[in-house]
């Protein structure tokens, strides 16, 4: 955890709860969360969003909508068109100025233009890592997700060793999942310091 990273978040979601009625005082930040199939992008990224009042928004989500599921978008037009396809969609939610929690698809930060949005200043990045074993429990046996198709195990280890110099050259923040719930890996990135605990004398 950056001290500077965990203040930057805590201003960002005081500032967005205590002034829903004055947006333009809401601090210009987005949070991106990158790193392989199963690490919890969408899952912590939701949780995350709800923890700051930061809008919540999903690259795979928005490419779906906007081009209809992946598996079928990749069986027509295949893998290339589709990294285009997501780059583009991460550049209009970069290219924007409103915060917000961006998770990625995990094969985002494969396109040069997408690592170089990423490297911006209102950026910060976090590679959300998990272990191979609970990556591939997640995961199961890859359904819609087609680069997964055939092997999933054998498929997942490969691409992360493509992948992983990828994931740490954007980050601002690396943090490992395993182990972690989806709740409890959004409280590390905010900053478990400022997580509210039970009273011991209000049990
Ligand atoms: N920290 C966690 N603990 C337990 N289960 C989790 C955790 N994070 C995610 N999951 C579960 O793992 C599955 C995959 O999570 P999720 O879809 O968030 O991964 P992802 O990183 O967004 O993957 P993709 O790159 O394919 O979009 C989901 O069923 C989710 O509920
Ligand atoms: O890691 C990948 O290459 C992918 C991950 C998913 O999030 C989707 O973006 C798609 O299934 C490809
Ligand atoms: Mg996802």
């Amino acid at each position: 955890m950056t001290g500077a990273l965990e203040a930057r978040l805590t201003a960002a979601a005081t500032v967005a709860a205590a002034s829903d009625e004055d947006p333009d005082a809401r601090p210009a930040r987005r949070v991106v969360l990158v790193g392989p199939m199963g690490a919890g992008k969408t899952t912590v990224g939701r949780a995350l969003a709800a923890l700051t009042g930061l809008p919540f928004v999903d690259s795979d989500e928005l490419f779906a909508q906007v081009h209809g599921p992946i598996p079928e978008f990749f069986a027509e037009h295949g893998e290339a068109a589709f990294r285009a396809e997501e780059a583009r969609v991460i550049g209009h939610v970069l290219g924007r100025p409103a915060p917000c929690v961006l998770s990625c698809g995990g094969g985002a930060v494969l396109h040069p233009g997408t690592r170089r949005a990423l490297a911006g200043p209102d950026s910060d990045v976090v590679y959300l890592a998990v272990g191979e074993a609970e990556a591939l429990r997640r995961v199961g046996g890859g359904a819609g997700r087609p680069v997964l198709a055939g092997d999933p195990a054998g498929t997942w280890r490969r691409i992360l060793a493509e992948r992983e110099g990828l994931y740490r050259q954007v980050a601002d923040l690396v943090l490992d999942t395993t182990g972690l719930t989806a709740a409890e890996a959004a409280w590390r990135i905010v900053g478990d310091a400022h997580r509210p605990r039970r009273s011991e004398s209000h049990p």
